[in-house]
């Protein structure tokens, strides 16, 4: 099980709004529980700025990605097929993780 949970700096500001509210990940950094709460750094630095409350995760593959994962990304849907792609060259395979930010 993650006992943490990091993201790209350039998206603390849309998590930290509450823009965006799911994160789509690989099967390795899929090991979260609904109701789990986790501390969130930044990928780059290690940099701690917040604490996220795991809603649920689901499997979900690239092709079935609609406008719907996109909004929940604050992102186009193209916007948001090229992030996977850079993160996850070739993997069909990915898991919606559905969080709140907690209050700080
Ligand atoms: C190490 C690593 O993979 N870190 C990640 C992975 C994904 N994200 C963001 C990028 C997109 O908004 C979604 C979809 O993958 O999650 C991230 O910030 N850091």
């Amino acid at each position: 099980m993650l006992t943490k949970m990091t993201f790209f700096e350039r998206f603390e500001r849309d998590i930290l709004s509450g823009a965006k509210t799911i994160t789509l990940r690989d099967e390795a950094e899929s090991h979260v529980e609904p109701g789990q709460i986790l501390p969130v750094s930044t990928f780059e630095m290690d940099r701690w700025f917040c604490e996220i409350q795991i809603v649920d995760v689901t499997p979900v593959t690239l092709a079935e990605l609609t406008d719907v994962h996109a909004e929940q990304e604050n992102m186009t849907l193209a916007q948001l097929r090229n992030v996977i792609a850079e993160i996850y060259p070739g993997l069909e395979q990915l898991f919606m993780i559905r969080f709140s930010v907690l209050p700080q």
